[in-house]
């Protein structure tokens, strides 16, 4: 279950499986009782308020209302406007309702010592203002649990964007596949406790709309890890060149160190011959060359991959680089300064674009990349990698790694750690190292992306960046036992 769907291939799921035979109502009927089901598996039979909204997620909340009613539970129910006014499934399910329909106020917190929150879902249209507004800062105000329906009711499903305010819940039913707004910021953090609950709607129909937006996971990219084999040798995994600074050469040590970690065969810095003895005495596995031999040795084949940006300086010297790199199609990871050096002339740099590339900007790289783009972050970086013709990893605490083929995936780890000096510049290093092994951008990217999610998340408070390659044995022997063990 990696795949997300978006919001219209949602309704498309719905209507096609209406059209298969089971009816809205009862696709309603379902969603009601698995969100009953998670309440009652979770609580103790309590003082329930469930708010309904005018569309369908109000109906979800009426189904919820009487079966919890039916097994006990006291239960008050209010809704946003008239039953005459609710249409379709929700009529029919607001007419099974025997209890009394309160008017949706904040009055119908009092007492409550649990809350359902059916007021909007997929249906969300515009911002949430005036009174509305006042209820949701109610909810949020009062200690009681709020189970949201579908998304908590203000958060875009889309986008995981806020709509003027919304609820803070504790736990979130969606139903058959998670929707972008359950894992893109801030929506994530106002979910909760996520849940898919299954309504009915088959695999088969979800995989007839060809969904493109995955959550990252090893069950996404482990089938293409290229493991070595008993007849391996070191130039069967790949030899990075890795473009060093001469000021700067932290940086590219811990991107060296990276790519190595994550199995890289060989890797040569280059750099001005006044840095070259700090880069080789940092590491003794490293080689070094000067940088003038930059040209000489990308026409050497065995030289794969390439790494450019992190601590490369911005300007001419690394435009033509970058440019030189692109046009020998060598798999490339372009970072930082690489992509700094291309504000003012991205179509040079994306023209250039042929073989196996990653670009790795953070929100303020990509903007000066790819300019002030509409939409979310989602949106955008899918946008980009179209544009670009590389694989786009758009930095952040939700990384969203994009395929200029449509595929995207969003990475799902909680490592508030990795926000530290030098770790991006490890990250680059992962993606190097997996691309100089004949990992395909796509999925060398997500893997280095998770790698480095799961090295923060693993090592918690304390992480510094020297830390995440040394995580990375650790996390690779698991993918390996499970590579071996069949189990992904
Ligand atoms: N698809 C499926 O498979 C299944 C879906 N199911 C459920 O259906 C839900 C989607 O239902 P939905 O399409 O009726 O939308 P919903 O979220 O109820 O809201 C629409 C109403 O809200 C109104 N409105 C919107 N924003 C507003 C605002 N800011 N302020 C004020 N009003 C606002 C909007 O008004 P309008 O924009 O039309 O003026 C309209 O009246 C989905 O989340 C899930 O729970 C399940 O039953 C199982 C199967
Ligand atoms: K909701």
């Amino acid at each position: 279950m990696r795949e997300i769907l978006t919001i219209p291939q949602m309704y498309e799921a719905d209507k096609r499986t209406i059209e298969g035979g089971i009816s809205g109502e009862v696709l309603m009927e379902n969603a009601g009782r698995s969100v009953c089901q998670e309440i009652t598996s979770r609580y103790s039979p309590c003082a329930v308020s469930v708010l309904c909204g005018p569309g369908n997620n109000g109906g979800d909340g009426f189904v919820i209302a009487r079966l919890l009613r039916e097994q006990g539970w006291p239960v008050r129910l209010g809704l946003l406007g008239e039953v005459e006014n609710l249409a379709g499934d929700a009529r029919i399910h607001a007419e099974k309702w025997v209890g009394i329909v309160e008017r949706l106020t904040p009055a119908m917190l009092v007492g409550a010592d649990l809350v359902v929150d059916c007021i909007f879902g997929a249906g969300l249209s515009r911002d949430i203002e005036d009174d509305l507004a006042d209820l949701v800062n109610a909810i949020n105000e009062r200690p009681a649990p709020v189970i949201a329906v579908d998304v908590p009711t203000g958060v875009d499903g889309a986008s995981g964007a806020i709509r003027g305010v919304a609820v803070v819940a504790d736990v979130t039913v969606s139903f058959c596949r998670p929707k972008p707004g359950h894992y893109l910021l801030p929506g994530k953090d106002l979910c909760g406790q996520c849940v898919i609950a299954d309504i009915g709607i088959s695999p088969e129909i979800v995989a007839s709309l060809a969904p493109e937006i995955f959550i990252n996971g090893p069950d996404l990219w482990a089938q293409s890890i290229p493991w070595p084999g008993n007849g391996s040798h070191k130039y069967h995994r790949g030899h990075v060149l890795a473009l060093g600074g001469t000021q700067t050469t932290g940086a590219v040590r811990l991107a060296a160190r990276g790519a190595r970690r994550a199995g890289a065969g060989l890797l040569t810095v280059l750099a001005d011959p006044p840095a070259l003895p700090l880069y080789a005495q940092d590491a003794p596995g490293v080689m070094v060359a000067p940088m003038a031999r930059f040209e000489e040795l990308m026409q050497d084949p065995r030289h794969n991959a390439v790494l450019i940006g992190p601590g490369a300086g911005v300007g001419d010297d690394t435009r033509k680089r970058v440019i030189h790199a692109l046009h020998c199609a060598r798999a490339c990871v372009l970072d930082a300064d690489a992509l700094t050096s291309f504000d003012d002339e991205p179509s040079t740099l994306f023209f250039a674009v042929q073989g196996a590339t990653v670009m790795t900007p953070h929100e303020g790289e990509f903007k000066r990349l790819f300019g002030d783009m509409a939409g979310d972050r989602l949106t955008r970086a899918r946008a980009a990698a179209k544009r670009s013709g590389a694989v786009v990893i758009l930095k952040g605490a939700d990384s969203i790694i994009a395929a200029p083929d449509g595929r995207v995936a969003i990475n799902d780890v909680f490592a508030p750690w990795l926000a530290t000096a030098g770790s991006g510049d490890v990250l680059a290093g992962i993606v190097t190292g997996l691309l100089a092994q004949g990992m395909a951008a796509f999925e060398a990217a997500c893997m280095a992306v998770w790698l480095h999610g799961q090295a923060g998340q693993d090592f918690g408070p304390g992480l510094i960046a020297e830390d995440i390659p040394d995580a990375l044995p650790g996390l690779l022997s698991r993918l390996w036992h499970s590579a071996k063990s069949g189990v992904v």
